[in-house]
């Protein structure tokens, strides 16, 4: 596990510099929304309302110091700062299917102090939609790819039965999301760069049953020979 990185203050950053990061990063959010790659500093800081050498200056305590000729990259900018800021600690997560599981996860109280936040419930069956959960209101699957722009969503949650697992998938990644969390019992296809981690409980109920399974032997048979291990 990685540590968290210092905060701005435990690494000098000076607090006027700190004070600047917000409003660099709303106006580099605004120029992400428009689609821009990268930005000089000149851009920036005329958008951002400070002359461009303080701008460099501040931005060089973060190690970022641009490319010549082409600026700053949007994203990773945005990204540095909102780390130094401590803003990338909230997580959004939408969870799709709104089923037995789906709701329980949705009540679950204990991801929000972990930095993960249920942003979004959607499902496909309209006598779901519309329903209040865990003070959200559930949404149809059509509007995923709006809900994942909208609240920012970085990580899916699939809870749908596994026939509709796969699709559920290939949209999250057409969204831009690159990490799923899936719990249907169906192993999912996506492309290179997308992590999918996948929760199966009767996988581990297996391995419970085998572990007890050789106690219960070993109590009734007598002990295994010392060093015989099933491979
Ligand atoms: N990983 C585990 O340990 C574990 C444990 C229990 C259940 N599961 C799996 O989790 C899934 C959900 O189980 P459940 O008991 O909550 O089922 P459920 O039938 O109660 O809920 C499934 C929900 O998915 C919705 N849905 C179906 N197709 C959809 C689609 N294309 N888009 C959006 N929503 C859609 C349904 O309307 C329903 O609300 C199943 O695949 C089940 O096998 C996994």
């Amino acid at each position: 596990m990685t540590s968290r990185p210092p905060r701005p203050r435990e690494r000098g950053i000076p607090e006027a510099t700190v004070a600047r990061l917000p409003v660099y990063l709303r106006t580099l959010q605004a120029l992400q929304d428009r689609g821009t790659l990268t930005v000089s500093s000149e851009d920036l800081a005329s958008a951002a309302g400070v002359n461009s050498a303080k701008l460099r200056k501040d931005l060089s305590h973060l190690g970022s110091y641009g490319t010549r000729g082409v600026g700053y990259e949007v994203r990773y900018l945005v990204y540095q700062i909102s780390r130094e800021l401590g803003l990338t600690q909230d997580w959004a997560v939408a969870i799709v299917g709104i089923g037995n599981l789906g709701r329980a996860l949705a009540n679950y109280g204990g991801f929000g102090t972990r930095g993960f936040r249920i942003a979004a419930l959607l499902d496909a069956d309209p006598a779901m939609v519309g329903r209040r959960v865990a003070s959200l209101d559930v949404g149809h699957i059509d509007t995923l790819e709006t809900v994942v722009r909208d609240k920012g969503v970085s990580i899916g949650v699939i809870t749908t039965p596994a026939a509709s697992a796969q699709a559920v998938a290939t949209r999250f990644v057409g969204a831009g999301v690159s990490s799923i969390l899936n719990f249907a019992p169906v192993v999912l296809n996506v492309p290179d760069g997308v992590d999918v981690r996948k929760v199966d409980l009767s996988i581990e109920l297996q391995i419970l049953a085998f572990h007890a399974q050789r106690r219960n032997g070993d109590e009734g048979h007598g002990a295994e020979p010392a060093g015989l291990e099933l491979t």
